[in-house]
């Protein structure tokens, strides 16, 4: 590192791209195994005086999947309802471990996964951002330090940081989860249809507060079914469907082909954004 001239650093810094990735998913497979009460007929069930039968389905949520994400990246992870997308990112956060395969994360991770799981609706945003900052590793003092921060950056109005967070719309919810998992300094953001709930204001902010840990070389994943959100925030895209990976590469050859496999044609898929 010390041996690189002045100008190639720039380089490196300028394309945001480190040597080794920050993210490496080897072979990994998830299923998951429910177990539910089946009651075949009405008959049947008054026969059993009420008791189903213990039936089992597996999902194979994620199947075989394979891809390094390099450090500086930001990849949008897109596809249909149900394809796997957030089993993968619940399985990158180290939430929920694969059933096979590997998974190594080099950095320090913060999520932002179906937002605000890991709230409690019970007690204050305040009470929250606190809780929030030490489960992701920052001390108390740290948190004291950010908390101004985190509190404008949500703009939720007066005093609504001090409200439970059960009286808070889904909207406000988002914009504190959102500034919690930023303001937490992190190497890799997972970000999992984070921008969906906030409004147009947000959203904007939300995006440049996403250019800006990009250009500061975090990695981020964005799980989005925007499109535009995708295109215009990221360098690298993974469309899965069924669990595979179906395309790596440009965000817009895989969009392109996404779109073009829902037989919806580029044209109207501007219009499929944000549903
Ligand atoms: N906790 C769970 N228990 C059992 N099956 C699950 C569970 N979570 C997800 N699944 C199943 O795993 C598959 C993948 O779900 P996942 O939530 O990862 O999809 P997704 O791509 O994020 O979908 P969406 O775009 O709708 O959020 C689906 O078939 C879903 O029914």
């Amino acid at each position: 590192m010390s041996s690189l001239s002045v100008s190639e650093a720039e380089k490196k810094t300028m394309s945001n791209v480190d040597s080794s990735p920050a993210v490496k998913v080897q072979d990994v497979s998830i299923t998951y195994r429910t177990t539910f009460e089946r009651v075949p007929t009405f008959k049947s069930a008054i026969v059993r005086f009420g008791r189903g039968e213990r039936a089992v389905r597996e999902v194979k949520a994620v199947q075989n999947v394979s891809f390094d994400v390099p450090h500086g990246s930001t990849i949008g992870i897109i596809g249909a309802n149900g394809a796997g997308k957030s089993t993968l990112m619940r399985a990158i956060a180290g939430i929920l471990p694969p059933t096979s395969g590997r998974i190594e994360v080099h950095g320090r991770v913060s999520t932002l996964l179906s937002l605000g799981v890991g709230f409690n609706a019970q007690l204050s945003g305040k009470e929250n951002v606190v809780l929030g900052g030490l489960a992701a590793g920052l001390t108390r003092k740290q948190v004291q330090e950010r908390y101004e921060e985190i509190e404008a950056f949500a703009e939720l109005g007066e005093g609504f940081m001090e409200m439970p967070m059960r009286t808070y719309s889904s909207g406000m919810f988002a914009r504190v989860a959102f500034a919690v998992a930023v303001h937490m300094d992190p190497d890799i953001l997972l970000i999992d249809e984070a921008l969906s709930a906030g409004d147009a204001k947000f959203k904007t902010k939300a995006a440049d507060k996403m250019k800006e840990l990009v250009t500061n070389s975090r990695t981020m994943f964005l799980v989005s079914h925007a499109m535009s959100s995708v295109r215009e925030l990221c360098n690298d895209c993974i469309w899965i469907d069924k669990g595979k990976v179906m395309m790596r590469g440009e965000p817009k050859e895989v969009i392109d082909a996404y779109t073009h496999f829902l037989k919806v044609g580029a044209a109207e898929a501007v219009s499929l954004e944000d549903l």
